[in-house]
């Protein structure tokens, strides 16, 4: 194993029913990573999380975890790791610190131990002002967070994130984005599986992207939106009767197709860079054509997706 990598997916492949929902998929996570797996529903992301997590057996391939395999060392390997969405197991009626107190004596701390770890946990999380209050009185920010200091009770290496931010509102979003960026200064790898394009774009180092059980592409986020393209130039008119001449005049331009909507043209800024935005404005004052609104927009992980993915068929 290279030491920098904290876990590796090496050409892992898996079928339900003769159906092959993983194929040949391998990648690496680095220590002290936050790494993120995307794809449209049904892309095969559970899959690999639970092949990663041993709840379920590749037909091939190899998973490492910190250096252990999740086949041949299923046991030893348990103890790298922490999985979030474990709430089922959380008793409602006790209070925060008592579930944490249960949870770290299961884990095999001591009394005393098990006191501490609670209390630095309940501090981590913001949760020590509501630590005596009975779980059913938690709003879903406090359960979550509840959630994460549990798995986080045996000091995990590792920590997959399956979805930790679903159903928040943007202000208990945003406390939990800052929770997770303090795991990783604190030495956790963090593996992130999100339907927020923007949550990984926001944490990821580096993001996977996987459809039809297939890897499509790997890198940081602004390395996989370099990769659909660079700059787009969103042109709204002020009259729509304008748009078909428009659309001849900037296509030439960027000598690239442009998209209309209503009063919208969108094309992107291709090789002739930016110069061409004023060969655009002059060609088209030339036509008299007027113009609402200009904008350059840099690519979004959603442009990533929409252009790399298909989703189910
Ligand atoms: N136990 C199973 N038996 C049969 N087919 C399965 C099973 N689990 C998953 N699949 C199929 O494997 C494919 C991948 O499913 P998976 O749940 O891994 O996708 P996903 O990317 O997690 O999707 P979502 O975003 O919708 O949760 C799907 O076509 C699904 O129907």
């Amino acid at each position: 194993m290279n030491n920098d990598n904290v876990i590796e997916v090496n050409k892992i492949s898996k079928s339900f029913d003769n159906k092959e929902v993983v194929k040949n998929i391998s990648f690496d996570v680095r220590r002290g990573e936050i790494f993120s797996l995307l794809g449209p529903n049904g892309a095969g992301k559970t899959t690999l999380l639970k092949m990663m997590t041993t709840l379920l057996k590749p037909d091939q391939g190899t998973i490492s975890l910190n250096g252990f395999d999740t086949i041949e060392q299923g046991q030893r390997v348990r103890q790298e790791f922490s999985v979030t969405g474990q709430s089922t197991t959380i008793d409602e009626d006790l209070s925060a610190r008592e579930n944490l107190l249960i949870f770290a004596k299961l884990n095999g701390l001591s009394s005393k131990d098990a006191k501490t770890r609670a209390d630095e946990l309940l501090s981590d999380f913001d949760l020590i002002n509501s630590a005596e209050q009975a779980l059913s009185t938690f709003s879903g920010g406090m359960r979550r967070r509840l959630d994460l200091a549990v798995s986080l009770i045996g000091k995990p290496h590792i920590l997959f994130l399956d979805e930790p931010t679903t159903g928040l509102d943007p202000r208990t979003r945003l406390q939990m984005w800052q929770a997770i960026q303090k795991l990783v200064e604190q030495g956790s790898t963090i593996f992130l599986t999100t339907q927020y394009l923007e949550e990984a774009d926001r944490l990821a180092d580096r993001i996977a992207l996987i459809d039809h059980g297939k890897m499509i592409t790997i890198g940081t986020p602004d390395e996989l939106k370099q990769q659909v393209g660079g700059m787009q130039l969103r042109i709204e008119l002020s009259d729509q009767k304008d748009a078909k001449s428009a659309k001849v005049i900037i296509q030439k331009v960027l000598n690239q197709p442009v998209s209309v909507s209503d009063k919208s043209l969108v094309g992107s800024i291709g090789d002739p860079g930016i110069k061409s935005v004023t060969t655009i404005l002059d060609e088209l004052q030339n036509a008299e054509i007027s113009i609402n609104n200009l904008n350059i927009e840099s690519p979004s992980l959603d442009d990533v997706f929409f252009k790399m993915t298909v989703g189910k068929n």
